[in-house]
């Protein structure tokens, strides 16, 4: 069971953005994707999940070629939680979560006492349960972030792919986000995830990929390519590193 890149090219009509990439992402585990800013995370997650056409190579949703599966069979199956935007139409926060089991009613059916149940319990998990009545435009970027995870779990897909899932989180959610990817991990969820933060990449990922210029510098299990070596290529910038006395490394900017 995975989600897998092969010889993968990607990119917008007019521009390509990368290639050359081998990913395969399997049920169970969570993998990170980092790189500088503008180097194709994101144009690289929505082509895993068929947002954007591959421009070359192959992507396989266990086994089956992704563009042969339908919009439906595609969205039971693959979770989004993009960055957080502002949402224009003022939906409350449990009739947003609820439209993540749209992929399993259809769009126009209503929703049904389980769909209802599986929402809240996914408010409940996110800590949000207090937000369900308040509109989604009128909560913080912190807030609209718990809730768009929310929503990709409601949708109770295989995968889910988060793109920088906590950047606007305060401290204490970022560590309830990250616990929640990993209790997905172990639930047998395959979760793909986007950071600007190599501690977290470390702490939390099993595998990891390192991107620069639409292309995997590195692509392997987490502790053996988070290295100062590695990420002053990665970024092209200084990083300090400090190690506790028990051995434990983190990386440190410039
Ligand atoms: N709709 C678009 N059409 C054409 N080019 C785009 C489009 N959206 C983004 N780009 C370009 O694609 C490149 C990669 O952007 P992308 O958003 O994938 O980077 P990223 O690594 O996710 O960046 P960040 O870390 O800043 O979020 C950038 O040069 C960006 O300007």
């Amino acid at each position: 069971m995975s989600l897998a890149a092969s010889a993968l090219a990607y990119g917008y009509p007019a521009r390509e953005i990368g290639r050359d990439i081998e990913l395969a992402l399997q049920a169970g585990e969570v993998m990170a994707l980092l790189g500088p800013n503008g180097h194709g995370k994101t144009t690289l997650l929505k082509t895993m999940l068929g947002l954007l056409p591959a421009r070359g190579g192959s992507l396989r949703l266990d086994g089956q070629a992704l563009e042969s599966l339908g919009f439906g069979a595609r969205a039971r199956a693959l979770g989004y939680v993009p960055q957080a935007h502002a949402g224009t139409f003022a939906f409350s926060v449990a009739e947003m979560v609820l439209m993540g089991r749209t992929a399993h009613a259809g769009l126009f059916a209503a929703p049904s006492a389980h769909d209802r149940t599986v929402a809240r319990a996914m408010l409940e998990r996110l800590g949000i349960a207090a937000l369900a009545e308040r509109p989604y435009t009128e909560i913080s970027g912190g807030e609209r972030q718990l809730a768009l995870v929310a929503r990709a779990l409601a949708q109770e897909p295989r995968y889910i792919i988060l793109d920088e899932p906590t950047a606007s989180l305060d401290f204490g959610n970022q560590g309830k986000v990250m616990a929640q990817i990993r209790r997905l991990a172990a639930e047998g969820l395959g979760v793909l995830f986007t950071t600007h933060d190599p501690n977290q990449a470390l702490r939390y990922a099993d595998r990891v990929m390192l991107l620069r210029d639409g292309r995997a510098l590195a692509s392997g299990p987490a502790t053996a390519l988070l290295t100062q070596d590695n990420l002053v290529a990665l970024y092209g910038s200084a990083v300090e590193i400090v190690r506790d006395a028990d051995g434990r490394l983190a990386f440190l900017p410039g």
